[in-house]
């Protein structure tokens, strides 16, 4: 079977007011990051079906004669892209050698792939070898959505493999985007590759792993947020390891234990991301003011308790809005939370010594600590002219 070879890449996200209460149809507000998840596809004559994923320490292969015994005598009945195919999803299990509920990450990596490749290439009758490699700037299982960038880069890739949809690079063309209905597509064979990885995902990320920019999100329903300041955010990660998978099922717990105290706290946090959103576009339409901003940091630190109450804190979060208040700088958690990163509004006026400070402070905890720039381009292809020399290097290993 003839396959299109292919490099793709996604950004991560951060969410800026929503996490966990979008879940439960509430709004979130969330923007792209400049760091990238990239991918590329090898088409092979080994009758293997390859993936090597260096982020996290994963190289496998299976033989395709062994995987084209996971499809159902019809194939055609595979390739449902709104729904989890439970049945497929159990032989992969059985197949990988993990069981449900299982947390072990590099197990859910692995089922996501596997899951798309044999859902996009069922109908076709045919499985094709292929290698598939993966690198990513962002940190795995941090809150920055690399396991949504992860998704969307192996929908696309696997997408256009296949011919579903078209490969866009001419030979002029270092880089491309292609249009609505096939990235309405990606996104949502992304969302499935989600649901594998953390239950019962919103959808938010792979959204804006597939959109990228900065996008209003509320039950399925994505709107790009055009009139938007110019924001600046220090990120940080605490290098607390957390699992979003872990972090949801905690919050749901709770709210099924206290739903008269959880539930208020979720449609506070609906109206701290509406809030928000006001602000943004008010800070458009006139000159951002000093009020502007304070706004704007006393929802990060509402939301902030709010989280806590959730139970998706961390002494590590404790720590980081401790010290960037004590700069005088507002943060919250960003993400699942339970460790991970936050990310800290930084003013107009804020001094360039003030940041370089407060990052030094964040250092000496140990965390890692960066001014990002936020809103940058969502999936795209790539010619290999147009990669970061950083990601091929790495494929050029295997
Ligand atoms: N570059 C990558 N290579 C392989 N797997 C990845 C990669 N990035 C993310 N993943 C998958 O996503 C998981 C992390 O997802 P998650 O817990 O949702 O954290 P986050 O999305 O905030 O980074 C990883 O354990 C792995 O299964
Ligand atoms: C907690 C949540 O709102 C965001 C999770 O993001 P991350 O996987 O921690 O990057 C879950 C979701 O929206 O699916
Ligand atoms: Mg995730």
């Amino acid at each position: 079977m003839h396959i299109k070879e292919c490099i793709m890449s996604a950004p991560g996200k951060a969410i800026l007011h929503g996490e966990h209460a979008v879940v439960h149809g509430n709004v979130a507000l969330a923007v792209s990051l400049n760091l990238r998840t990239y991918l590329q596809l090898q088409a092979t004559s080994t009758s293997k079906v390859c993936i090597n994923l260096p982020n996290i320490n994963t190289f496998l292969s299976w033989d395709v004669t062994e995987l084209k015994q996971l499809l159902p005598d019809s194939g055609a009945e595979l390739g449902n892209v709104n729904e989890l195919d439970a049945e497929l999803v159990r032989r992969l299990r059985d197949l990988v050698g993990v069981s449900n509920g299982t947390l072990d990450t590099r197990s859910m990596a692995i089922l996501a792939f596997l899951y798309i490749y044999l859902s996009v290439f069922a109908g076709s009758g045919e499985l094709p070898s292929l290698t598939v490699s993966v690198w990513s700037e962002l940190p795995t299982g941090a809150g920055l959505g690399s396991s949504a960038a992860y998704s969307v880069c192996l929908a696309a890739a696997l997408l256009s493999a296949s011919g579903t949809i078209p490969s866009l690079l001419s030979d002029q063309e270092s880089t491309a985007r292609w249009g609505e209905v096939e990235m309405e597509l990606i996104n949502r064979w992304a969302f499935q590759g989600e649901r594998i990885i953390h239950g019962n995902p919103s959808g938010v990320d792979n959204a804006v792993g597939t959109w990228g920019g900065i996008l209003r999100y509320h039950s399925g329903k994505i709107t790009p947020l055009s009139r938007v300041p110019m924001l600046r955010i220090l990120l940080t990660n605490t290098k607390v390891p957390r699992s979003t998978k872990v972090l949801v099922a905690g919050v749901k717990d709770k709210m099924n234990k206290f739903p008269s105290i959880i539930n208020p706290v979720l449609e506070s946090v609906n109206a701290v991301s509406c809030t928000c959103e006001q602000t943004l576009s008010e800070m458009t339409s006139d000159t951002p003011t000093p009020e502007h901003y304070n706004i704007l940091e006393e929802l990060i630190d509402i939301n902030q308790h709010h989280l806590n109450v959730m139970g998706v804190g961390h002494p590590a979060l404790d720590t980081l809005c401790r010290v960037t208040l004590a700069r005088g700088l507002h943060s919250k958690l960003t993400g699942a939370g339970g460790g991970g990163c936050g990310i800290t509004l930084l003013r107009p006026e804020t001094e360039c010594s003030v940041v370089q400070d407060t990052i030094q402070d964040l250092r000496d905890c140990g965390y890692d600590c960066w001014e990002t720039s936020i809103g940058a381009e969502g999936v795209q292809q790539h010619s290999p002219l147009a990669v970061k020399e950083e990601a091929l290097e790495v494929f050029a290993r295997y």
